[in-house]
């Protein structure tokens, strides 16, 4: 069954997030995917053959979108490569997403090394 994995990223690091899905993106293409709207952009304009669908923006609700979808068992894996050096108006929410993500011990990584590692693990050959 194919699973459906979430992506998100802030700024400086959707460059990163969007070359791994395009390393990515024949293992990825079974699959669904759901971004927060702006990664969804960077994503689909790096890999236009992809079908990903969006949320909103996360400091506009989309980090608590795709934590109500974790909640519901709609979302199967979590990549979301948060930016370290970079203070988030919306902090509080991309908590509330890597707790929810922990609550529901979804397959998820944070960076670009474990994301490459899910995927070596056989991750997307499980959809
Ligand atoms: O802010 C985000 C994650 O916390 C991501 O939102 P965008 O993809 O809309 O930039």
């Amino acid at each position: 069954m194919p699973l459906t994995l979430a992506l998100v990223a802030h700024d400086r690091m959707k460059p990163a997030l969007a070359d791994w899905v395009a390393r990515h993106a024949a293992d990825l293409a079974p699959h669904s995917m759901v971004c927060t709207a702006t990664t969804g952009g960077v994503i689909r304009r790096h890999s236009p053959d992809l079908a990903i669908r969006t949320v909103k923006s996360g400091p506009l609700g989309g980090d608590q979108q795709i934590g109500g979808m974790i909640a519901d068992g709609e979302i199967h894996a979590l990549v979301f490569f948060p930016d370290p050096l970079a203070p988030q108006a919306h902090d509080v929410d991309v908590k509330a997403l890597l707790r929810i993500a922990l609550v529901y011990d979804i397959p998820a990584a944070f960076s670009p090394a474990t994301a490459d590692l899910l995927v070596a693990g056989g991750l997307l050959a499980r959809g």
